[in-house]
């Protein structure tokens, strides 16, 4: 568990909607914590509680219960006036990017800044300064119409960041965005963080998101955070079925297990059929060079992936061990007292 002393902290946190006769609780029992300088990812399916929980955050929606502790201000505890307040230091962008049609790209991002004390000069200079840094400065003068997705979006954060705030929360920002936009938004939030070190909470349901600038990722199923921890970790060690679903995503391997499930493979390999996963400085080659010159085993290697994350290496490895029975079962004991994580996988078609 990270420290308990982070810039947003969610204690005990439900949020129950009473609808048409009905009871939905969105957000059950959750508690989070984000360091300054986070880039935290929220991933879960739709309907997980994602949007309900970071809402919290700025109170934007009021917990059942629970306590909301922001730059170690309890908001819950603030009058109206000091909540305003506080809610200028968290930034927020939206997957339909809100902006109003009516105005420029100049006076979208001015209309934040209108209660600020600034002198007109002054809001322009920030406005030049904010609309450069998210690469727009040739279009103060457009509308929004004017604009493509990835453009609109980039108006969305300049205007989040008018007030100058800490924290920035990014709901779903990039799903209405192709994919190479997307990648491209993602490397300005992260890069807000790097330069600006604004902490940044991210939802999303895209692994792909999460893996490019996240350092910290909690789970959500049902309303509740079943499993929460670094990049590397939840990558390279998944503990809940879910979370190795969303890992499998990212990968590919869920995908290539299915194929050689269904297509006509299954039926022609032989031996025991193994993933590995690992963090660091294990490589696939030389594991199964060394399985071959320890125990004479064969690894027929099926798929494999290295990627770097974060400055480390994460590697997963899906290969058919064949030999003498008694070998190959002295070399999965032997990956197994390795710093690998090692799963034996059925050939039968798993029912869906
Ligand atoms: N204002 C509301 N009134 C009633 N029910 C709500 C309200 N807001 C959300 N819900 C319900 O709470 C649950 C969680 O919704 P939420 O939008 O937080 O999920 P999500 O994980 O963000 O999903 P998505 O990715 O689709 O936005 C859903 O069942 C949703 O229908």
């Amino acid at each position: 568990m990270a420290e308990q002393n982070g810039i947003i902290q969610l204690k005990d946190i439900d949020v129950t909607f009473h609808n048409e006769g009905k009871t939905i609780e969105a957000v059950k029992d959750v508690s989070i914590n984000v360091n300054k300088g986070d880039v935290f990812g929220v991933i879960g399916y739709s309907g997980a509680g994602k949007s309900t929980l970071v809402r919290v955050i700025n109170l934007l929606q009021k917990p059942t219960s629970g306590t909301v502790i922001v730059n170690n201000q309890n908001l819950t505890k603030l009058s109206a006036k000091d909540l305003r307040k506080s809610r200028r230091n968290i930034g927020m962008i939206f997957q339909h990017f809100n902006l109003m049609n009516s105005l420029t790209v100049y006076g979208n991002v001015d209309f934040p800044l209108r209660d600020s004390n600034l002198s007109k000069a002054e809001r322009k200079q920030k406005i030049d300064k904010l609309l450069k840094i998210v690469g727009l400065a040739d279009k103060a003068k457009n509308y929004p119409s004017q604009l493509s997705g990835g453009q609109k979006q980039r108006v969305a954060i300049a205007r989040a960041l008018a007030n100058d705030p800490e924290i920035l929360i990014s709901d779903e920002a990039t799903s209405a965005l192709d994919p190479k936009t997307t990648t491209e938004i993602l490397d300005l939030l992260g890069s807000l963080n790097k330069e600006l070190g604004i902490t940044i909470v991210i939802i999303t349901h895209e692994m792909d998101a999460i893996k490019q600038i996240c350092n910290r990722v909690a789970v959500m199923e049902s309303g509740q955070l079943i499993e929460e921890g670094s990049l590397l970790s939840i990558f390279g060690n998944p503990k809940k079925q879910l979370t190795k679903d969303f890992v499998n995503t990212s990968t590919h391997i869920g995908s290539v297990l299915d194929e050689i499930r269904d297509s006509g493979i299954v039926n022609k390999l032989s031996g025991r059929l193994i993933e590995l996963n690992y963090i660091g400085d294990s490589t696939n080659e030389p594991i199964v060079v060394e399985l071959y010159k320890r125990f004479e085993v064969e690894a027929n290697i099926l798929f494999s992936n290295i990627e770097r994350l974060q400055n480390t290496t994460v590697g997963i490895m899906l290969f058919a061990l064949t030999g003498d029975d008694k070998k190959v079962e002295e070399a999965i004991q032997y990956l197994n007292s390795l710093n690998v994580n090692v799963k034996e996988i059925s050939l039968k078609k798993e029912g869906k």
